[in-house]
C-alpha cells in the first residue's frame, strides 16, 4: 500500500482512494486503483516526453466535438473552454479521491506557513498536463499557479513525490483519455509550469489547484484564462457543492446532486453543470434590490476577512439574514447562481490578494449579470502579475446592491478619517 508522508504525518493514499467517505458532505471516491498495471511494470509505459502527445482516444474526440459545438454557438474561446473543463474535472476527481480528513491530516506548511497537501500538488499537475496536451502545438504556454515544486525537491520529500506521481498517473489512466505515464521529473516540471508572472500582454492561464485548502467542507479548483490582461474565461469545479441548491440558506434537499462545475466565457454568459456531466444550464445573479431581503457570503475562516467590519456594513445596510460562511470561490458560484445576494471579503491590511483566488470566480459572476469590484467600486485589475493591485476589499453582487455596498464603505471610511 502506498503511503504518502506529508510533513510528520503519514497517510495512506491508496487507502484514501479506496475508502468511502465518513463525512456526509463528501462523495465516495470515484477512482479505481492500479488494476491497469502493476507498479513493477511501469517501466513498460512511455515516460514523460519533452513534447506532450496529442490525445487520440474517443474521449478526446468528444472533447473536440464539444469545443466545435461551442464554437458554432459563437464562443471564440471554445477550444480553451473545453480544455479548461476537462482539466478541472480531472483535477476534481483526484481531489475527491483523497479524502478531506486525510487531506487535512496531510497538511504541509509552505515557506509562508500556508498549508499545502498532496491534492493541491496533484490538482496543479493534472491541470497543467491537460492544458498542455490540449493546447495547439504552435501556441506558447504560460500559467500563473499557486504552488511550486520547492518543497517536493527537498531531501525527505521522495516518498510524497512518489505518491503524487502515482496519484496523478492513476487518475489519467482511470480517465482513459490519454495514453501516457508521467515520470517524477515530468511531474515536478508540470508543477513549475505555473511559475509565470502573468501580466498585461499575451495569454496566461491562472490556476488555484485547490482553493479552500485550510477550510472545512467546501473547496474549489479554479482556472481562468487571461488574454491581454483581461479575464476571458473561467471554470470553477466545486466537488462538494449541491447542484441546484448551492449555498442555499435553507440547505439543499437530500436528493440534490453533489458536485458543481461553473463556467463562463466573456460575452457568452455563465453556466453550471454537474461535475459528473449533465447538460449545462445558464445561471444569473439574483435581482434583489433591497438589502433587507439580501443575504451575504463571507469566508469561513475568520482570519480571511474582517468580521467586525462586515458585521457593521451589514447592519448599516439593514441586512437581516445572518452571514453564510463557506470556504473558497464556491462563494462566487453561489452568488452567480443567485443563491445569495452578496459575497464580500475585507482582509487584513497585510495580506495580498492573489489573482488565482478571484480570476475564475469573478468572470463567472460578471457573466451571470453581476458585478465584481474593489472596496472603492473599481474593477479588479488582473494585469499586474501574480497579485491584484487593488484597494482593500472585494465585493461581488448584482448591479442594484453594488452601489449601496460601496457607498456604505465610503461612509465607513469617512467616519474613520
Ligand atoms: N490571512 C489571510 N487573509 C486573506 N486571505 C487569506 C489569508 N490566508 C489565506 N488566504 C487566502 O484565502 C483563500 C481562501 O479563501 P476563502 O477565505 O474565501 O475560503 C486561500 O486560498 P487557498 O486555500 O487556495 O490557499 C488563501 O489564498
Ligand atoms: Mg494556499
Ligand atoms: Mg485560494
Ligand atoms: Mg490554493
Amino acid at each position: 500500500m502506498a503511503a504518502a508522508r506529508v510533513g510528520l504525518v503519514s497517510v495512506s493514499v491508496s487507502h484514501a482512494l479506496h475508502a468511502s467517505s465518513s463525512s456526509p458532505s463528501l462523495r465516495p471516491p470515484r477512482l479505481r486503483l492500479p488494476p491497469y498495471l502493476p507498479r513493477h511494470h511501469h517501466h513498460l509505459l512511455p515516460t514523460f516526453p519533452p513534447n506532450y502527445p496529442r490525445p487520440s482516444s474517443a474521449a478526446a474526440a468528444r472533447l473536440r466535438a464539444s469545443a466545435t459545438m461551442s464554437q458554432a454557438a459563437g464562443n471564440p474561446y471554445a477550444a480553451e473552454l473545453a480544455a479548461a473543463k476537462k482539466a478541472v474535472t480531472l483535477a476534481a476527481r483526484l481531489c475527491q479521491a483523497v479524502q478531506k480528513d486525510i487531506l487535512q491530516s496531510g497538511v504541509q506548511s509552505k515557506a509562508d506557513q500556508s498549508p499545502v497537501t498532496v491534492a493541491d500538488y496533484g490538482s496543479q499537475i493534472l491541470v497543467s498536463l491537460v492544458l498542455k496536451m490540449e493546447a495547439p502545438a504552435s501556441s506558447s504556454f504560460s500559467m500563473v499557479a499557486e504552488e511550486d515544486s520547492e518543497e517536493l525537491r527537498k531531501e525527505g520529500a521522495e516518498e510524497i513525490l512518489e505518491n503524487i506521481t502515482e496519484l496523478v498517473n492513476e487518475t489519467i489512466v482511470d480517465d482513459g483519455t490519454y495514453s501516457i505515464y508521467f515520470s517524477k521529473e515530468g511531474i515536478l516540471s508540470a508543477i513549475d509550469d505555473g511559475k509565470s508572472e502573468g501580466g498585461p500582454s499575451g495569454r496566461h492561464w491562472v490556476l488555484d489547484p485547490i482553493d479552500g485548502t485550510k477550510g472545512g467542507d467546501q473547496y474549489a479548483i479554479a482556472l481562468a484564462l487571461l488574454d491581454e490582461g483581461k479575464v476571458v474565461l473561467g471554470v470553477l469545479a466545486c466537488p462538494n457543492l449541491s447542484l441546484g441548491s448551492i449555498g442555499n440558506l435553507n440547505g439543499g434537499s437530500s436528493g440534490d446532486q453533489v458536485g458543481a462545475l461553473f463556467s463562463a466565457t466573456i460575452g457568452c454568459g455563465a453556466e453550471v453543470e454537474s461535475l459528473q456531466g449533465s447538460p449545462a444550464q445558464k445561471i444569473s445573479v439574483c435581482s434583489i434590490d433591497n438589502p433587507v431581503e439580501a443575504s451575504f457570503f463571507e469566508s469561513y475562516e475568520g482570519a480571511h476577512s474582517l468580521r467586525d467590519l462586515t458585521g457593521s456594513i451589514a447592519e448599516k445596510l439593514g441586512i437581516q439574514a445572518p452571514p453564510v460562511r463557506i470556504d473558497s470561490q464556491a462563494k462566487y458560484g453561489a452568488v452567480a447562481q443567485g443563491d445569495g445576494a452578496i459575497y464580500w471579503r475585507f482582509p487584513h491590511k497585510r495580506s495580498k490578494e492573489a489573482v488565482w483566488d478571484h480570476a475564475a470566480g469573478s468572470i463567472i459572476v460578471t457573466e451571470a449579470g453581476g458585478l465584481v469590484k474593489d472596496a472603492s467600486g473599481n474593477d479588479l485589475d488582473f494585469s499586474k502579475g501574480r497579485y491584484l493591485d487593488r484597494d482593500a476589499g472585494i465585493i461581488a453582487t448584482n448591479k442594484y446592491l453594488m452601489p449601496l455596498v460601496v457607498s456604505v464603505l465610503e461612509l465607513d471610511r469617512d467616519e474613520m478619517r
